[in-house]
């Protein structure tokens, strides 16, 4: 089993089925029993909006896990689903973790998979999953350049020969865009929106460079009126919500610059020739791979399925194990 335990999303492949599971990593407690009512999608819709007795959370936070018990809670809910409710046979588990994480949250996710019922836990550098999820060369002696956008944290690598050459992750990325629009909407518009509307917003007229499609698109908004305490509808524009986002779009751009700049020049000529690939949700941000393109003077390509690459490269490392457990476990991060 390949997993991605993701901030925003927790996605699970199956040897030899493809991808089984996509659910939002959300779990609801219902605190005077401590049992968990709802996982995944259903406890998303639940996001604030809970009684007093019912807590709707996400067990990660920035691409590690916050909450112990909730994230172990969420893991066998997972795995037992997929399993269809029948005894766990105790799975290799294969699962992605972002390549900045200490020692200590590595075990984390580790201790976590392994009370979920794994027999065998492997982790893999998320940076190198999402290469080989997008179908880049990675076994090759060339140079390729991935950025993952996830949720909580964005992973700039280069990759030659199966490893990583060299990455920086930044704890900025998809939910840091979304949460700039709530400051903006309440700020600006005097507006309180909730976490799932300022998300709706930036997937629905966020961008990251201009373009006639968005500039003229507008979106009426719905929330709470700051100075009347009274429900109230906005009306939105594009450009403005592009630019409630410069701040931490500056910041994904920044760690892509100093990330090139550290990189050895045979690679460097090599990422020129063949463009960066960008993967993770976050990469679906409407003119992000132009807005890349245009700081840096390079191609950038979003992946074909962003939003699986790293499950399907966990899947692929699963699938070719023994092929890839010697080149990894001497490499990178794949077991430790
Ligand atoms: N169409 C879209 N436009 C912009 N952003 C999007 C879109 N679809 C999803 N996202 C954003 O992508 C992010 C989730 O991406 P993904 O599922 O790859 O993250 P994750 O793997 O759970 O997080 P991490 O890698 O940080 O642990 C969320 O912030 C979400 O709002």
């Amino acid at each position: 089993m390949g997993i991605d335990l993701g901030t925003a999303n927790t996605l699970v492949y199956v040897a030899g089925k493809g991808i089984v599971l996509q659910e939002p990593s959300v779990v609801a407690i219902d605190k005077d029993r401590n049992i968990p009512l709802a996982v995944g999608e259903d406890a998303k819709r639940m996001l604030g909006r809970t009684p007093g007795n019912i807590v709707a959370e996400r067990p990660l936070r920035d691409g590690v896990i916050a909450d112990f018990d909730k994230a172990e809670m969420m893991l066998k809910h997972f795995i037992r689903r997929v399993h269809e409710g029948r005894t766990l046979i105790s799975p290799r588990i294969v699962i992605g973790i972002p390549s900045g994480v200490t020692g200590v949250e590595r075990r984390a996710v580790e201790d976590a998979a392994r009370e979920a019922g794994a027999r065998e836990v492997f982790l893999i550098d998320e940076p190198v999953a999402a290469a080989i999820g997008a179908g880049l060369p990675v076994a090759e002696p060339t140079g390729n350049m991935v950025i993952d956008i996830g949720g909580g944290t964005t992973e700039v690598a280069v990759l030659s020969l199966q490893g990583i050459v060299l990455s920086e992750s930044v704890r900025v990325a998809g939910d840091e865009l979304s949460d700039s629009i709530t400051q903006y909407m309440k700020k600006v518009h005097n507006l309180v929106i909730g976490e799932r509307t300022a998300e709706e917003i930036k997937i629905h007229i966020g961008s990251a460079y201009p373009t006639s499609e968005i500039d003229e698109s507008v979106l009426e908004v719905r929330g709470l009126h700051l100075l009347s305490g009274l429900p109230r509808t906005v009306t939105i524009k594009g450009p403005e919500i592009r630019e409630s986002m410069s701040e931490p779009l500056s910041v994904i751009v920044e760690a892509v610059k100093r990330t090139l700049e550290r990189t050895p020049p045979e690679l460097a000529a090599d990422i020129i020739d063949r463009g960066i690939m960008l993967a993770g949700g976050g990469a679906l941000l409407k003119g992000l791979d132009t807005l890349i393109s245009h700081e840096t003077g390079i191609v950038t390509h979003v992946a074909t399925d962003p939003l699986s690459c790293v499950v399907l490269g966990t899947g692929q490392v699963l699938e070719n194990f023994k092929q890839l457990e010697r080149v990894f476990s001497r490499r990178s991060g794949l077991g430790f």
